[in-house]
């Protein structure tokens, strides 16, 4: 597949402060690649160097086979980008704020036209397209903003934080939404701080923190190579800790919580209930939160 992103050991400092530090990673065209972390890890930074409106302070970077620092205006003109805050002009309706991007981009009138009526339609906001961005709530303007995204058609639609701050009903609409734009070929870059988000839409993603990449791969490979499928959780008493210990069973210890990854649960289970008696547990699917406890010790959002 045609690589459309590749940084290596891309950085960024802030005085001299790095916020993002010997970063590698590489997108393929028609993917859905994912930056997880937590506050703070240096996924916006990263981002802002993809979109070209930050520079890179050293290492490579190539978006569409050019180079951001010499052709900027390239590249954005293939770019959709959601920003984390909603910049609509609010002053305005939704149909006016596309129209002032199709304009911005040259896209020619009638085309413009065709274009918007369906971008609107996709985001389902045809009956509040005259309405001002002001009176309109969260997750509608977050719909706006992936429509204005796509009013050039780029190739690749880069998403800072998707769905931070709405409702559940909204995030899965969005989230079907960028499934279907990934289904038309698209390619999609996204950050988020959610790690159902991440295993839900993305292909391949990097788990960053402290402005570094801590792992790559598919939410499934990562967590079959952290930690395994699934998780067993039991109060973390002396008996169960014991019991794990005689049988030379692999544990972490999370507040007063005891994780096992077992690759058979009911079996784990039936031996925990067995020798300990009258235990609290449940076991899971392994999660990427999981993941990012396992390698840090820290949760994502804490
Ligand atoms: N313009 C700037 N000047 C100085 N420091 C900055 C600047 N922009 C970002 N930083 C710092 O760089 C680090 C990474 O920030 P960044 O916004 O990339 O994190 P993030 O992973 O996107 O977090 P969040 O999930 O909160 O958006 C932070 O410590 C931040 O304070």
């Amino acid at each position: 597949m045609r690589e459309v992103i590749r940084a290596e050991n891309l950085e960024k400092r802030f005085d001299d402060f790095v916020a993002v530090k010997e970063v590698d990673f590489s997108v393929a065209e028609g993917e859905a690649f994912g930056f997880l972390g937590p506050n703070g890890a240096g996924k916006t930074t990263t981002m802002r160097m993809v979109q070209c409106v930050s520079p890179r302070s050293a290492g490579y970077l190539e978006v569409l086979g050019m180079d951001p620092t010499t052709h900027a205006r390239e590249i954005k003109a293939l770019l959709g980008v959601v920003p984390q805050e909603d910049n609509l002009d609010p002053e305005l309706t939704g149909y006016e704020n596309l129209r002032t991007y199709a304009r911005y981009f040259g896209v020619a009138k009638d085309v413009a036209e065709e274009r918007i009526a369906r971008l609107l339609a996709f985001v389902e906001m045809e009956k509040k397209k005259d309405v001002i961005i002001e009176h309109l709530s969260g997750g509608m303007k977050r719909r706006l903003v992936l429509a204005r995204a796509l009013v050039n058609d780029p190739r690749i639609l880069v998403l800072d934080e998707p769905t931070t701050g709405l409702d559940p009903q909204a995030r899965h609409l969005i989230w079907d939404q960028l499934q279907g734009l990934q289904a038309e070929g698209r390619t999609i870059v996204l950050t988020t701080h959610y790690m159902e988000e991440a295993e839900r839409l993305c292909d391949r993603l990097v788990i960053m923190d402290h402005g570094g990449v801590l792992v790559e791969g598919s939410p499934a490979d990562l967590i079959d190579q952290t930690i395994g499928r699934h998780l067993l959780e039991a109060e973390a008493v002396p008996a169960v800790l014991s019991c794990l210990d005689r049988h030379g069973v692999e544990y972490d210890l999370v507040g007063r919580l005891v994780l096992v990854p077992t690759d058979d649960p009911a079996r784990m289970t039936s031996t925990l209930l067995q020798e300990c008696g009258s235990i609290r547990l449940a076991t899971r699917p392994t999660t990427l939160e999981d993941v990012f406890l396992k390698l840090t010790g820290r949760r994502l959002r804490e």
